[in-house]
């Protein structure tokens, strides 16, 4: 039996990494490579099973990306999903072509034949549909499972040979029986047992950033979110007091959030903390400037550089035997990296200050154990490490912080309104019992937006405040949170009430996509 990952190979799909995600959570170790890398080197990554990922692409079209098709030749069980599938059709003399019915999101399936992938599937499924092209007929050796609508062959299997493939997605929440059929490529298609879990991925890491930290001094930027505590105890556990937490208070966290983040983070880890108060200059550098992009590289920037001073600091107290940091550990997590533009492929939809927004000249290796991987299953993780509940529950919040929840320019005056305003929320959410139940709250201030109130009898002409209540798994996608009429009340009337010059509080009821879940 092969003892490398299951290799995800990535075609330019929305949902690989969801794909490597979801094989993880059948307990089998997976991995995303891209579709450029050559078949021996894939091969010899020892792969145990290997997934083809969906993509934009059409096979018919000269120039677009396939396999080398010795990959279904070297033994290694083979899943095709929707432009992988047509790719293994397609290289292995089946009929690929235009769909002559184009099916996006909720389709049926008739399962005409439920063995293999499709074993014990009832005869009709509802599955999650993307596709404009379609295998018309399945190479020779290939048994037809399943046909909808649009696909005459929606998919197929070859067991012999072990090569599966299937035209629509079960990686996503949306195809109910999806994991089911993911569950049976891997454990009774593939035979793979289920031998991976949050602890491997610590033994994993803590293996690997002990091989690269060497002795060196590692500092860690450390917000009080779970992603940069569950990174922090991970290099702790590998490289003890090696490590030293860098907080960075940069004028744009919530009320009360430094002394929180000093106190529980100290007492739950006893790891080093070193808070650093550079305020005054990311204000300084923000002044004026309320373009969304520019903010994030400028809050980027501003943060390798405090790092870089707060890296000079540690050497100089470490006195003689001091020596340089080279390295720098961030929380990235797969969603930050994907929505900066780095999968393959991918679209930038905003610079994440701590991947798209790094500087060019950055001079720390960065050490980033969780880059692959989604939050769900670092809380796992945190949790394995015997982080406290309240950190590896807590929401999340964003570097950049409140910078990117004040629409307009950055001023202390509207900084101070909106810490007022996301407190109040805050506290009548927690009061609520709702902290669970969202994922995050933004609370945004519309600052060059005016509208005309009354209050006291007097004309206002003041700023709305919008609360953005969230739901989600991953914060890929999200919906609105359905919040109690009640709650919704009292936060709005504390917030008119306590914060001079907000006169409306309005409701954000966009899912995401379209929308994102911070405004900016
Ligand atoms: N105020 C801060 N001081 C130091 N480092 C920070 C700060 N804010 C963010 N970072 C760094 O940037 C990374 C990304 O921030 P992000 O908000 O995504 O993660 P997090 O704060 O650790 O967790 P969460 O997403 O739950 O808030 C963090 O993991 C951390 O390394
Ligand atoms: O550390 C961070 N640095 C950033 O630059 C950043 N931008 C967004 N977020 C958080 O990421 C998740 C997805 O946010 P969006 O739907 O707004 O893209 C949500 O949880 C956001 O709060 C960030 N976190
Ligand atoms: N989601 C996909 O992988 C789409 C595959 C191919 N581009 C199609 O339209 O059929
Ligand atoms: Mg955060």
């Amino acid at each position: 039996m092969a003892a490398g990952p299951v290799l995800v190979v990535d075609f330019g799909a929305q949902y690989a990494q969801l794909i490597a995600r979801r094989v993880r959570e059948a307990h089998v170790y997976s991995e995303l490579v891209p579709h450029s890398m050559s078949v021996e080197q894939m091969l010899a990554m020892d792969p145990k099973a290997i997934i083809l990922s969906g993509g934009p692409a059409s096979v018919y079209v000269d120039g677009a990306p396939s396999i080398d098709p010795a990959i279904f030749t070297a033994g290694v069980p083979v899943l095709g999903i929707c432009y992988g599938f047509q790719v293994m059709a397609h290289e292995l003399g089946g009929k690929v072509d235009k769909a002559a019915l184009g099916e996006y999101g909720k389709t049926v399936a008739v399962i005409d034949t439920p063995a293999g992938i499709l074993q014990d599937s009832p005869s009709e499924q509802s599955v999650w549909m993307s596709h404009g092209v379609a295998v018309k007929e399945a190479p020779d050796g290939f048994a037809v499972l399943a046909h909808t609508a649009g696909a005459p062959v929606a998919a197929m299997q070859d067991p012999s040979r072990k090569l599966y493939g299937v035209q629509w997605h079960p990686e996503v929440r949306n195809t109910p029986l999806g994991q089911d059929l993911i569950f049976r490529f891997l454990h009774e298609c593939a035979g793979l047992e289920a031998d991976w879990d949050a602890s491997n991925i610590i033994e994993d890491q803590v293996a690997k950033i002990r091989k690269a930290v060497g002795n060196h001094a590692v500092i860690c930027g450390l917000s009080g979110g779970v992603d940069s505590a569950v990174a922090a105890a991970l290099v702790h556990r590998a490289v003890g007091d090696q490590l030293t937490c860098v907080f960075v208070d940069h004028g744009l966290l919530r009320k009360g959030e430094v002394e929180q983040v000093k106190h529980d983070f100290v007492q739950a880890t006893g790891i080093k903390l070193m808070a650093v108060d550079a305020s005054e200059d990311f204000l300084t550098a923000l002044k004026g400037v309320s373009e969304p992009e520019r903010k994030r590289k400028i809050i980027g920037e501003k943060f390798i550089r405090t790092f870089e001073k707060a890296a000079r600091e540690v050497v100089a107290q470490a006195g003689e035997q001091g020596q340089d940091v080279r390295f720098l550990v961030q929380g990235t997590l797969y969603p930050d990296v994907v929505e900066s533009g780095g999968g393959d492929g991918a679209a930038n939809i905003k610079s994440h200050h701590n991947v798209g927004g790094l500087p060019d000249d950055l001079n720390f290796e960065l050490v980033e154990p969780l880059r692959l991987l989604f939050k769900d299953e670092v809380r796992a993780i945190g949790s394995e490490l015997g982080l406290p509940d309240e950190i590896v529950w807590r929401q999340p919040f964003p570097g950049p912080g409140l910078g990117i929840r004040i629409i307009g320019d950055i001023t202390r005056e509207r900084l101070d309104l909106l810490r007022e305003a996301d407190a109040i929320a805050r506290e009548e959410l927690n009061r609520a019992g709702l902290d669970r139940e969202i994922w995050q709250c933004p609370v945004v201030l519309l600052a060059d937006v005016h509208s005309v109130g009354v209050q006291g009898d007097e004309r206002t002409y003041g700023s709305p405040i919008v609360l953005r209540p969230v739901s989600s798994e991953d914060a890929m996608t999200a919906d609105w949170s359905r919040l109690p009429y009640d709650v919704l009340a009292h936060i709005s009337t504390r917030i008119t009430n306590e914060c001079s010059g907000i006169n409306r509080v309005v409701l954000d009821v966009t899912s995401k996509p379209p929308a994102t879940i911070e405004w900016e």
